[in-house]
């Protein structure tokens, strides 16, 4: 069985699916220009929705402590994905302010890049290497665009902290991508919807078997 962390949730109804699926974190996501952004106070509503059994984890990206302490007023949250260009000193920082674990986002296009996840083996918690935004896509974001990386550069690598991967995966590339990787935890945002920002429950629920199957 493969842990499976579905992104970007902003309506009960898609929360309620990963829930039913067996989902191990659900992410709301925080960065205004991503399409599946919400608002603290929708997140925190959501939250309550969702068992203690499963992780309610904040995506920023680049954030301030300022804007932190306005999430966590109105959301109640397990766990911080820092999903920009945080060094190992801020992820040490937004651990020791706010008291609660950090999942530090690795981009890869090249194998300098999985290296770079060393730097963070002892200030975060969790690492999530997921797809370098590529230069040639205009307005790209620093998540969510439906791209894979090369899973290769994964092969064999062993971190101390537990790790995900993420980047353009869906029901039908995930067994590839974790025999390919060796992935024991998977997270995926546009792999489940029909547009940028619109989940689709059964592709939710798909992609969660899924990942219980492998
Ligand atoms: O999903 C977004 O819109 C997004 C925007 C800005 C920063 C991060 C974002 N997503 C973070 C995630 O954890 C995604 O699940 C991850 O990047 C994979 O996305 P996808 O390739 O769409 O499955």
């Amino acid at each position: 069985m493969v842990a499976a962390k579905i992104c970007g949730l902003k309506t009960a109804e898609t929360v309620d699916a990963a829930i039913a699926g067996g989902a191990f974190m659900i992410g709301f996501n925080f960065f205004a220009r991503s399409p599946r952004s919400l608002s603290p106070a929708l997140a925190g509503e959501l939250g309550q929705r969702v068992p203690p059994t499963i992780a309610r984890v904040g995506l920023v990206v680049d954030a301030g402590d300022d804007e932190i302490a306005a999430i966590l007023a109105e959301a109640t949250l397990d766990l911080l994905q820092l999903h920009g260009h945080e060094t190992p000193d801020r992820v040490a920082a937004v651990k020791a302010r706010f008291g609660l674990p950090v999942m530090k986002v690795v981009s890869v296009a090249e194998v300098g890049d999985v290296a770079a996840a060393r730097a963070y083996e002892d200030v975060a918690d969790r690492l999530l290497f997921d797809t370098k935004p590529p230069k040639s896509l205009a307005n790209a974001l620093p998540g969510g665009n439906a791209i894979s990386f090369d899973w290769g550069l994964l092969k064999g690598a062993a971190f101390r902290l537990p790790w995900m991967l993420a980047g353009g995966l869906h029901a039908g590339n995930l067994a590839e991508a974790v025999q390919a990787t060796g992935a024991r935890a998977v997270d995926t945002s546009s792999g489940v919807e029909d547009r940028p920002g619109e989940k689709n429950v059964n592709k939710i629920k798909e992609f969660l078997a899924v990942a219980h199957s492998l």
